[in-house]
């Protein structure tokens, strides 16, 4: 994999990692020159406090601004034309996200929707927006999808019960400040989702044949960051170091996953995310165990070192019995985050597959899975998963 030789481009955005670093939204409008804020959160993010807070500072500097907040998980395409109404109702000229990805993702379709006075749909695919959005402000409150720092968009088509992706170096924020104190009012399963989540983008980026040497950097670092504090914090959620470390890991797989993309894994959640609206961080931890398993033999020696990752001591055994162990560290970590159900259970039917496998198959993901699978390999995994 990855010949150094080969040209590579390594996207990122300005960001500020660190406690405190939410109260710096009021500066970065400033910065930005602007006048007016369309604040992009969900009602749950209000619930938890963070929009309060963050709105607190924009009023003190008195910066005018407005908020929606009509985003759901899974956010859908109407909600993006609602949010862009607002925006030109408003006049606004910047946009502040606040929240997990649904939010940011949201946020990004609704600025690239207003400069180019379109359908988000319009943009579905890679490299399909003309002109970027306004200035950008993402405050992630999950330590899970790196929306903040990624290359990414993703919005259900609610028509047709699909999720789709929006892949475009204009959808990367202006400037994304990453506070891990957001972190500190999820749930337990929320923790374990969205850790889950990134620990998902560290390895499918790792895997990914679009990889580099610079994305093979940030995904171990992330994967090393993730496994150390993820169980940690699953049992003292007020530690703030690891929460930290949780975030840190969530930043370097971003950075690796939107430069190298993903895999099969976010494929096939994506389609499960738009049939079901199940969320997004879960269905890739259910899913993640099946597909290494799949992808295996493609990429062996990478398979080794994620072994390495989980402190396993594979030294001398066969290749077949190293990936068996590693697949079992994955199946434990996911009981040890409280991540235990199968696919059925969260209401997936046998005759829902040929249809989420249809729709895998045509995501963005898949093209950079190590392995390229035809329907029935895709629908085989799914079976396997329920
Ligand atoms: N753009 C990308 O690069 C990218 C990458 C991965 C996933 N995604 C997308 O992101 C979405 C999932 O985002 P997510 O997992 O961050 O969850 P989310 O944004 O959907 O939020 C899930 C729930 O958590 C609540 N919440 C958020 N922050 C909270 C906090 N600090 N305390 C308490 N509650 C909080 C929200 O109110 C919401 O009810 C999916 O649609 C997925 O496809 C995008
Ligand atoms: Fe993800």
């Amino acid at each position: 994999m990855g010949n150094i030789q080969e040209l590579r481009k390594f996207v990122a955005p300005e960001f500020i990692v660190g406690v405190g670093a939410r109260k710096l939204a009021a500066r970065y409008v400033h910065n930005f020159a602007g006048t007016k804020a369309l604040v992009v959160t969900d009602p749950g993010v209000i619930k938890a406090g963070w929009v309060g807070d963050v709105v607190g500072e924009l009023t003190k500097e008195n910066i005018d601004h407005v908020v929606f907040d009509k985003v759901t998980p899974n956010p859908r395409n109407t909600e993006v034309m609602e949010g862009a109404r607002v925006y030109l109702e408003h006049d606004c000229d910047v946009v502040i996200a606040i929240g997990g990805g649904s939010p940011m993702d949201c946020a990004k379709g609704i600025g690239i929707a207003v400069t180019n006075q379109t359908h988000v749909d319009k943009f579905e695919g890679v490299d399909q927006v003309d002109i970027p959005g306004p200035p950008l402000i993402c405050i992630p409150t999950t330590s899970g999808t790196a929306a903040d720092v990624s290359q990414f968009s993703i919005i259900t088509n609610l028509a047709e019960y699909r999720k789709y992706a929006i892949i475009s170096k204009t959808v990367v924020p202006d400037v994304s400040l990453i506070d891990p104190e957001t972190s500190l009012t999820m749930d337990a399963h929320l923790t374990a989702c969205t850790g889950m989540d990134s620990l998902v983008h560290a390895i499918e980026a790792y895997f990914s044949k679009a990889n580099s040497s610079m994305t093979d950097m940030h995904a171990l670092q992330g994967m090393d960051y993730l496994l150390e504090a993820l169980p940690k914090v699953m049992e003292n959620p007020n530690d703030m170091d690891m929460r930290s470390k949780v975030t840190m890991g969530c930043l370097h797989a971003g950075l690796a996953f939107s430069n190298a993309s993903l895999g099969a894994v976010h494929a096939m959640a994506h389609s499960l995310g738009g049939l079901l609206d199940l969320p997004h961080g879960e269905c890739n931890a259910i899913l993640l165990r099946h597909v290494v398993e799949f992808n295996a033999s493609e990429v062996p020696e990478r398979v080794d070192i994620i072994g390495d990752k989980f402190g396993l001591d594979l030294q001398g055994m066969p290749t077949k019995k190293k990936t068996k162990r590693v697949l079992q560290a994955i199946e434990d970590l996911s009981s040890l985050v409280g991540i235990k159900d199968k696919l059925a259970a969260k209401g997936v039917k046998i005759s829902d597959i040929p249809d989420l496998a249809h729709n895998a198959l045509i995501d963005p993901c898949m093209i950079t899975n190590p392995r390229t699978p035809n329907r029935r390999d895709i629908e085989c995994v799914y079976e396997e998963a329920l």
